[in-house]
């Protein structure tokens, strides 16, 4: 047992994002190990058999689409399932975010269920990590907003099983709009960009957000 499941959580909050950041986890090292393994078709059967067991415990209520988890702060703060830095979602890497002097920095490594070419990162991968990492930048200027145009540069491959940086600064604001630029390196080699990213985000007007997110 790792601390993970060891440390004492101090209210109930806290007890419930360890639960979930505890089953993202080991749902990431089944991912890890669904596309790494090589072992023969009736190990596969079984496993799917057990994996299916599993699945049909997680009853109960479900949460409804537009439906924003207790256990979440938004908008800017924490997102428990979200597919870029959430604990509890086995999709997300999940990238650590930090603020830094002039916008926001994520640490992660991607794994093979994150690859495109053999080796590299997926390119869609990059995208969604800068889209996420420049939202966050958005919201640590003040401004929740929603991605209105997105435009990468592949300047060279992004390796898999590396520790990554990835980077993003608002440079600009104009009444609602947002402009934001974005980065990813390897920790390794922060000056050498491998993707480069410019956005544009919006400000949705509070009608529109409360249309939008009608649980906020
Ligand atoms: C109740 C309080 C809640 C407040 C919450 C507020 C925001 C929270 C939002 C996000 C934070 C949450 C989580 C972050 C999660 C992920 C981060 C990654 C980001 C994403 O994954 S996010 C998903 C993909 N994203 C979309 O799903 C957006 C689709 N979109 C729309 O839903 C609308 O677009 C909307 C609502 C954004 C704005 O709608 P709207 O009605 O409020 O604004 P409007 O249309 O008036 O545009 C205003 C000015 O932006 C210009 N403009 C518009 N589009 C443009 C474009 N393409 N290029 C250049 N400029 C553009 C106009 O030209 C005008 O400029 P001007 O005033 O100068 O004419």
């Amino acid at each position: 047992m790792n601390a993970r499941h060891t440390a004492a959580p101090s209210t109930d909050l806290d007890h419930q994002r360890e639960a979930i950041a505890g089953l993202g986890h080991e749902l990431r090292a089944l991912v890890d190990a669904t596309v790494r393994t090589v072992t023969p078709a009736d190990v596969l059967h079984r496993v799917t058999d057990e994996v299916r067991r599993l699945t049909s415990q997680l009853t109960g209520r479900r949460r409804t689409r537009t439906e924003i988890p207790h256990v979440d702060e938004f908008p800017g703060g924490i997102r428990m399932f979200s597919p870029v830095t959430g604990p509890g979602n086995p999709l997300a890497p999940p990238v650590r975010v930090t603020p830094d002097g002039d916008g926001v920095t994520g640490h992660c490594t991607l794994g093979i269920a994150h690859e495109g070419p053999p080796g590299y990162v997926h390119g869609g991968m990059s995208a969604m990590l800068l889209d996420e990492l420049m939202g966050w930048a958005c919201s640590a200027a003040g401004t929740p907003a929603m991605t209105v145009s997105l435009q990468l540069r592949y300047h060279g491959p992004v390796p898999v099983e590396t520790p990554l940086r990835v980077h993003a600064r608002v440079t600009g604001t104009e009444a609602r709009k947002v402009f934001v630029t974005g980065s990813i390196t390897t920790e390794a080699d922060g000056d050498r960009q491998l993707v480069t990213a410019e956005a544009v985000f919006v400000a949705p007007d509070p009608e529109r957000a409360r249309a939008l997110f009608p649980e906020r």
